[in-house]
């Protein structure tokens, strides 16, 4: 007997988009957020943080995005508490996007792909954030390895913060910038899924606070996969810049608050409300 083929993330993710709204909470326990809660900057903090979040959550929102590194510096006590949430959130119906922004050359990306994206894996996840600026080519291991679990993988094109510009703004020997050509390789990716009218596997990193500079590479955001958008709350940008920023592609947009919505915390109620809140007023914006 043939196991079936796994439903491919893009579809589970417009499932929850639709069934659940598309915000995305991001689980980053920075070290003054640990204090801001009354809990110690130690594994019995974050084990107890993390669990508030994805208690009060991970039944409600379409993502949760646990951030590797906060859980990396406490070591691997730390990993077994992000193994633990991983598992707990999916348990709950959560997608669960790693957070590990991974990028090597492609033997080693490949390893990277079994950590993440094989379902044997402790800290397989639904899908993962990778890094393209070793070549968008350098991924392949982690491309084929979530067609092949039914995972998704969200590249970094346009990231939120300043310092991104040098990069991915810089003009390839064509005319055409670096992040264009981020996006038109994850076009190409999804194309097989788009034909059949589903969205695709592979998303765009693509910053809420992007401001008119997205809106310069308007047409290239039709990659026919989700585009995470981090920067909303901490990094100043709210679900009212969505649609400038995105215009037609906002549908295919999930945006993705952190402290946001983690600074309401500890009540688990208070980071309900705060959650709802943030989904009504991207729903408002994205419909
Ligand atoms: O891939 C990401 O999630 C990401 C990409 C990006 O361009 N900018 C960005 O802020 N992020 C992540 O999104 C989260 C933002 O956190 P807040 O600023 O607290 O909402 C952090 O975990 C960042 O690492």
């Amino acid at each position: 007997m043939t196991t079936p083929a796994p439903t491919p993330f893009g579809t589970r993710l417009r499932r929850a988009m639709d069934e659940r709204g598309p915000l995305c909470v991001g689980i980053d326990p920075h070290a003054s957020l640990l204090a801001d809660w009354g809990l110690g900057d130690d594994v019995a903090g974050l084990e107890r943080f993390t669990r508030t979040v994805v208690d009060a959550l991970a039944g409600r929102v379409a993502v949760l995005k646990p951030q590797s590194a906060f859980f990396e510096r406490f070591g691997s006590r730390g990993i077994a508490v992000l193994e633990r949430a991983v598992a707990d959130a999916r348990d709950a119906g959560a997608l669960v996007l790693m957070d590990a922004k991974r990028g090597d050359i492609g033997s080693t990306m490949a390893a990277y792909a079994a950590a993440y994206l094989d379902p044997t894996s402790p800290l397989f996840s639904d899908a993962v954030t990778v890094s393209p600026y070793l070549g968008f080519g350098s991924l392949r291991p982690a491309l084929d390895a979530a067609r092949a679990s039914g995972a998704g993988v969200f590249v970094l094109a346009l990231t939120s913060n300043p310092e991104g510009a040098e990069v991915q703004h810089a003009a390839r020997p064509d005319g055409t910038t670096v992040a264009a050509s981020v996006l038109a390789h994850l076009k190409a990716e999804n194309a097989e899924e788009a034909e059949k009218g589903a969205l695709g596997s592979y998303g765009a990193v693509v910053g809420a606070t992007l401001g008119a500079t997205a809106e310069r590479i308007g047409a290239e955001l039709a990659i026919d996969g989700p585009l995470l958008a981090p920067g909303i709350g901490a990094q100043g940008a709210t679900p009212a810049d969505l649609p400038q920023v995105f215009g037609t592609a906002v549908r295919n947009v999930v945006p993705s608050v952190s402290r946001g919505v983690l600074k309401h915390g500890p009540d688990a109620s208070a980071l309900v409300e705060a959650a709802a809140r943030m989904a009504d007023d991207v729903r408002a914006v994205a419909e």
